[in-house]
């Protein structure tokens, strides 16, 4: 509310701002341009870059090139020196930038860690020399004489002019991707930044959204260089250099990576700050050094130290307490998400043969052998270290066994990854819970349902899918409901005590409707009642004729609840039976120290 109110004010006073403050703002669109795409690459995508600069200089030299060359006016013919061609050098810019973003984006964003933020630097460092060192695009003197764009024959030679059009297109690209980030696309992009083993289990091509991701900030900072180019009339290498790609990640961070208007809250604080500290310093201390950097630097610092997570979190804090947030309006009829056709009961889902595991000389699973069918629930049980996080992480995709087979719904899964273990009807949850703590349980339950849908990004950011989100939030909701956490919707995932946040996940996985369900200590943290309840749900899902595997070290949960248990010590079957059976197996008594009574629960 807000946030449009000082847009529709600033649409207001523009006519009557003074020209330099114009010229500010627009160049805070530009920026902020910038920003809202490396806002949703490092703030919503956990990928930071530094070499953004270099994209918005791909934007800006195609269009200088096109617009100036002569043998690009040779080859356009009598369409050179109309008004058509600085929107041709747009089309050129994004053509280059989508090609070679997606180029770098298959190279680099499979890198983890510091290698990735290490990486944008190498080739940020390379487009601004490469800029610097060709002659047709000037050299360091750049391209001078680019014209002024015209629509339908006005001029926006006017900052005043154009930079309605700036503000135009930086509004609608915080639209397109606020519109993105409320979907299912959205949400498989947020699930990146908890690691890629959460969303993979959840069926969402990691690299492939990565990559996507890393597309779209270049194509926003080739787009901002345009506009830029045009603005300026020439363009040179200087406003492309590796520190200006840190000054655009400044504004992200600073205004709160992770939310669009901060991006443009960013965008505007530095570019006002940049601009006082080159008015005020010199007078203060003399025009001899660049203290404005230092003093930039420092303050930068100081922000970042008293607000981690930017400035605009802080802003909507203050602001929820005199308005109250947007409710999210429920649609009255809502279609019903695709249905999976659930095998028979008895039938196998999940069979492994003679699975091995080998860390080096270390044999975590020996031969290991144990089928789950619809309609039941397997327990697999053992001592500490006994291997069952390596077999679970064997039948989900998430590893491959060193031999021996596994197989899902009959089919060969070796070497498939564990996205494809999803789409067969594999929900899972985890033994290290791996929720989006920020967001809503609603929204980490909604993930789940990802692979019962199919809108893309361009439907999501034209809203296209309203149907179909409609119908995976009612989902959610069902699913949340059934696991007995309807008051906690709306809250923050890690607002709720570990044992609840167990259960989210397996709300989370039933939203995804499968027929399997692998379930890593669901009762760990769980008081009594709790535990009655989730074995409850258990049943029902049992008797709904759904498969379940559950890893558990509470016995007295295992025992009154499983139709057969497998027992692992050293990473080999020992037992496989009924819980009579296998309490009754003095080779599980001997595995479990003081067994006899801890099994007799
Ligand atoms: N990635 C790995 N590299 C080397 N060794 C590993 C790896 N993962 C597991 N191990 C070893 O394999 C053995 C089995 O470990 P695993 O985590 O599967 O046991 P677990 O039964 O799940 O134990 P817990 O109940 O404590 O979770 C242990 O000795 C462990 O140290």
């Amino acid at each position: 509310m807000l946030t449009l109110a000082a847009v529709l004010a600033l649409a207001l006073a523009w006519g009557f701002l003074p020209e330099f403050t114009v010229v500010v703002v627009s160049y805070i669109g530009l920026y902020a341009l910038v920003a809202v795409g490396l806002c949703m690459l490092t703030g919503v995508g956990g990928m930071t870059s530094f070499g953004q600069a270099a994209f918005v200089g791909m934007g800006a030299y195609a269009t200088a090139w096109l617009c100036t060359s002569p043998t690009a006016a040779a080859w356009m013919g009598p369409l050179a020196g109309s008004a058509i061609v600085p929107w041709l050098g747009l089309a050129l810019g994004l053509a280059i930038t989508f090609a070679l973003a997606w180029g770098l984006g298959a190279i680099t964003v499979k890198l983890s860690g510091h290698y990735l933020p290490l990486c944008t630097i190498a080739w940020g460092l390379s487009l601004y020399f490469l800029f610097g060192n060709m002659a047709f695009l000037g050299g360091q003197t750049g391209i001078t004489g680019v014209p002024a764009l015209v629509i339908g024959g006005y001029s926006l030679a006017s900052p005043r002019a154009l930079g309605v059009l700036i503000w135009a297109v930086l509004l609608l690209a915080i639209w397109l991707l606020h519109n993105l980030l409320d979907s299912r696309e959205g949400r498989a992009v947020r699930a990146l930044k908890s690691g890629r083993l959460m969303a993979e289990s959840m069926g969402v091509d990691t690299a492939r959204q990565r990559i996507k991701l890393f597309v779209l900030a270049a194509l926003l900072a080739a787009m901002s260089g345009w506009l830029y180019a045009h603005m300026q009339r020439f363009v040179n290498p200087t406003p492309f250099n590796l520190n200006i790609g840190i000054e655009y990640l400044f504004m992200a961070v600073v205004g709160g990576a992770g939310h669009l208007w901060g991006a443009v809250l960013g965008a505007a604080l530095i570019t006002l700050l940049k601009e006082k500290l080159q008015d005020v310093l010199p007078s203060l201390l003399g025009s001899s050094g660049n203290f404005e950097v230092i003093v930039f630097g420092l303050l930068m610092l100081l922000v970042l130290q008293r607000f981690a997570d930017g400035l605009w979190p802080s802003l909507e804090r203050l602001g929820s307490r005199w308005l109250k947030p947007d409710a999210r309006p429920q649609p009255k009829t809502v279609q019903s998400l695709a249905q999976r056709k659930l095998p028979a009961s008895g039938s196998v889902l999940l069979a492994a043969d003679r699975v091995t595991k080998r860390f080096g000389g270390l044999v975590a699973n020996d031969a290991v052998s144990m089928n789950v069918k619809a309609g039941e629930i397997h327990a697999l049980i053992g001592p500490n270290g006994a291997g069952k996080s390596t077999f679970f992480n064997m039948i989900s995709g998430v590893d491959d066994p060193t031999e021996g087979e596994v197989r899902l719904m009959d089919r060969p899964m070796q070497r498939h990854p564990a996205r494809e273990f999803a789409a067969l009807g594999l929900g899972r949850t985890f033994q290290h819970v791996r929720l989006l703590g920020q967001r809503s349980v609603l929204d980490n339950v909604a993930l789940g349902a990802h692979l019962r849908a199919r809108r893309g990004w361009v439907a999501s950011m034209l809203r296209l899918d309203r149907g179909e989100e409609a119908a995976i939030v009612a989902e959610a909701r069902r699913q949340i409901e059934r696991v007995g956490l309807a008051e906690h919707v709306d809250a923050p995932a890690s607002s709720l005590a570990l044992g609840q946040q167990r259960i989210v996940e397996i709300a989370r996985a039933l939203a995804g409707q499968p027929a399997l369900l692998l379930l890593d200590e669901p009762a760990a943290g769980l008081r009594h009642l709790e535990k009655r309840a989730l074995a409850q749900l258990l049943s029902q899902l049992r008797a709904e004729g759904l498969g379940i595997l559950v890893v558990e070290h509470d016995m007295e949960f295992v025992m009154n609840l499983a139709d057969r248990i497998t027992v692992l010590e050293f990473g080999t079957v020992i037992a496989e039976g009924t819980p009579a059976e296998v309490q009754a197996n003095p080779r599980v008594l001997d595995a479990y120290l003081g067994g006899a009574e801890e099994l007799s629960a």
